[in-house]
């Protein structure tokens, strides 16, 4: 059998056999976010409607939901595939985008949070809140600092049974016991929209190829993305031109440069 230990031998494993990942994510997200899991080599499908958003999570290997752009309906379609996924036990990946500006969004993520998602995803004001904390959070951006939500962080994965992934400057992974901080990326990724959404696609790419190691696969993804955009920004003019260098630099990178370069310590 393959072993999957590294983050680059996670990333060779997902190219030689790309997983269906379900993707439920916002309308400013879908075509980044399908266009990241291709470059890196995973199937996107972007399929959420309750009529068969449940039925496709049977064949999809992993699911990812985030609550970008919500309404009811889109709701019932959550829903549905959590519970579809949480039964047959596949993985699944929380992004609560913003889920402190409304009721409605609290409540949907509150409902989601019951259906136990084996990771959560989120910039540092959305997990600060999620943990219950006073989140600086504007809209969709995250204004806290990642020092900051790294006790919130280990809170919500102590109290979800889950992988929580904080990301920012340096991104911070725990799953209550084991702990790393992620180095890399450029300050140009807050810069381009839907960048945070894609990557919770692909935390769910990786988890679809090592379901059995979620905080192993949830490292591997942030590293990928951290490599990635350091690699994009060496030649970026700005955000427009970063954002096609980062998929060049995504579908470029192969697994012993991941290796090689990633910066993951224990926190
Ligand atoms: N200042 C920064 N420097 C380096 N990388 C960053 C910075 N801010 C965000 N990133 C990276 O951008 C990606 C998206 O994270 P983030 O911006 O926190 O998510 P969101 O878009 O959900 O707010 C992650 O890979 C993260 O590491
Ligand atoms: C701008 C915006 N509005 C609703 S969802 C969304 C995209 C947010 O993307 P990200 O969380 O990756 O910054
Ligand atoms: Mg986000």
């Amino acid at each position: 059998m393959q072993t999957k230990t590294t983050p680059g031998a996670m990333l060779k494993a997902m190219r030689e056999k790309p997983p269906l990942v379900q993707c439920i994510t916002n309308y400013v997200a879908m075509n980044i976010a399908a266009n990241v899991l291709l470059a890196a080599g995973a199937s996107p499908a972007m399929v959420h409607a309750a009529e068969e958003a449940g039925e496709f999570a049977g064949i999809a290997s992993a699911l990812t939901i985030n609550i970008g752009t919500l309404s009811t309906q889109w709701i019932d379609g959550m829903q549905a595939a959590a519970k579809a996924a949480t039964s047959a036990g596949k993985p699944w990946v929380l992004d609560p985008v913003a889920h402190y500006a409304t009721a409605f969004r609290r409540n949907a993520v509150a409902d989601l949070l019951a259906l136990r998602p084996t990771v959560i995803r989120g910039n540092a004001s959305e997990i600060i809140a999620l943990a219950g904390g006073e989140s600086r959070g504007q809209g969709v951006d995250s204004r806290d600092p990642v020092k900051q939500a790294e006790g919130s962080a280990r809170w919500l994965a102590e109290r979800q049974r889950a992988v929580v992934a904080v990301t920012g400057a340096v991104d911070f992974v725990t799953d209550g016991e084991r702990a790393v901080r992620i180095e890399g990326g450029s300050a140009l990724m807050p810069q381009v929209t839907a960048l945070g959404c894609s990557l919770t696609c692909l935390v769910g790419a990786f988890a679809a190829t090592a379901p059995e190691d979620i905080f192993g696969a949830t490292v591997a993804a942030l590293s990928t993305f951290a490599i990635a955009g350091e690699e994009a920004a060496l030649g970026a003019a700005g955000p427009g031109s970063f954002s096609w260098r980062f998929l060049d630099a995504l579908a470029a990178l192969d697994a012993e440069t991941l290796d090689a370069r990633a910066r993951i310590s224990a926190a």
